[in-house]
């Protein structure tokens, strides 16, 4: 099914009517692709460019028995990719970039459930840390959705809107949308369509990360924390079938677990 919307909450009104040390492997770069501004309305004059790290499509992560992982998962994994630190650090550095762009406005900031809720609480304390610790502070308000298109380790395609604030009360706002990962890009692309038509002021989007993927349809978020290779990862909030979400590194699955947790 192409481009499917579905939304099957009544939560949602005005849309029912409208429709690490990797062996050296981690690079910081530059995202070279021009960048796509997420406010049709607004476009960034200069063209700014994402800037990430770099998990190599021939890194094999870390032993597992190296870290901390829940006795009932140790069979599950094949190595830890992003230890718990490393996402930390790096979310830290986005707080400082999203502030000293999005600064000076009150920000509305979406996590998108489920995948996105430790990046959006990890992120929102560094935010509230720098906004305690500077003399310019930035208005933080939160707002919540739930999407959801995966099953297994394959989008569907149908992006279903199960629940969330309404959008509309985005109209006017400057909305940071605060995601997980972006795959094929269809969550993300679809919500943005939701949300352009409520009539934002500004919209950006943050992705703890961006997988290199064939099955990209090609859209970069405005901040990047990695890149990553097109293998299934689990930790951090991300899931298989909702197993894994409480697991604190980034993992890459096995394909022994794919079988083991398939629906
Ligand atoms: O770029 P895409 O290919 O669209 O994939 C990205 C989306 O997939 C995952 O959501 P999922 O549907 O698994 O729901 P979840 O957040 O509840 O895990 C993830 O949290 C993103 O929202
Ligand atoms: N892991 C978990 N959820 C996902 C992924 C992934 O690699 N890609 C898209 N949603």
């Amino acid at each position: 099914m192409e481009n499917c919307l579905c939304v099957s909450a009544p939560l949602l009104p005005s849309l029912w009517d409208g429709g690490t040390g990797c062996r050296g492997s981690i690079r910081l770069l530059a995202d070279r692709r021009r960048h796509e501004s997420t406010n049709t309305n607004l476009k960034d004059k200069h063209s700014r460019m994402a800037a990430y790290l770099e998990i190599a499509d021939d890194s094999k992560g870390h032993e597992l028995s190296l870290f901390c992982v829940p006795k009932h998962y140790e069979e599950d994994l094949d190595s830890v990719i992003i230890p718990n630190g490393l996402i930390k650090d790096r979310t830290e550095r986005l707080a400082r970039d999203i502030v000293r762009d999005m600064g000076g406005h009150h920000i509305v900031a979406l996590c998108v459930l489920k995948g996105g809720y430790k990046f959006f609480a990890d992120l929102m304390d560094y935010i509230k840390t720098l906004n305690q610790n500077s003399d310019k502070s930035v208005p933080l308000t939160v707002d919540f959705i739930r999407l959801k298109s995966y099953s297994n380790d394959q989008s569907t395609n149908c992006v279903k809107v199960i629940g969330g604030d309404e959008l509309s009360a985005l109209a006017g706002k400057n909305v940071l949308i605060v995601e997980d990962i972006v795959e094929t890009g269809k969550t993300m692309e679809t919500l943005l369509k939701l949300l352009n038509e409520c009539h934002p002021k500004m919209v950006k989007v943050v992705s703890l990360l961006v997988k290199r993927t064939p099955r990209s349809s090609g859209y970069r978020p405005d901040y990047i924390g990695f890149e990553v290779p097109d293998k299934f990862l689990v930790g951090y909030a991300l899931d298989y079938n909702e197993y894994f979400r409480d697991l604190s590194h980034i993992c890459i699955l096995s394909d022994k677990a794919k079988e083991k947790y398939k629906v």
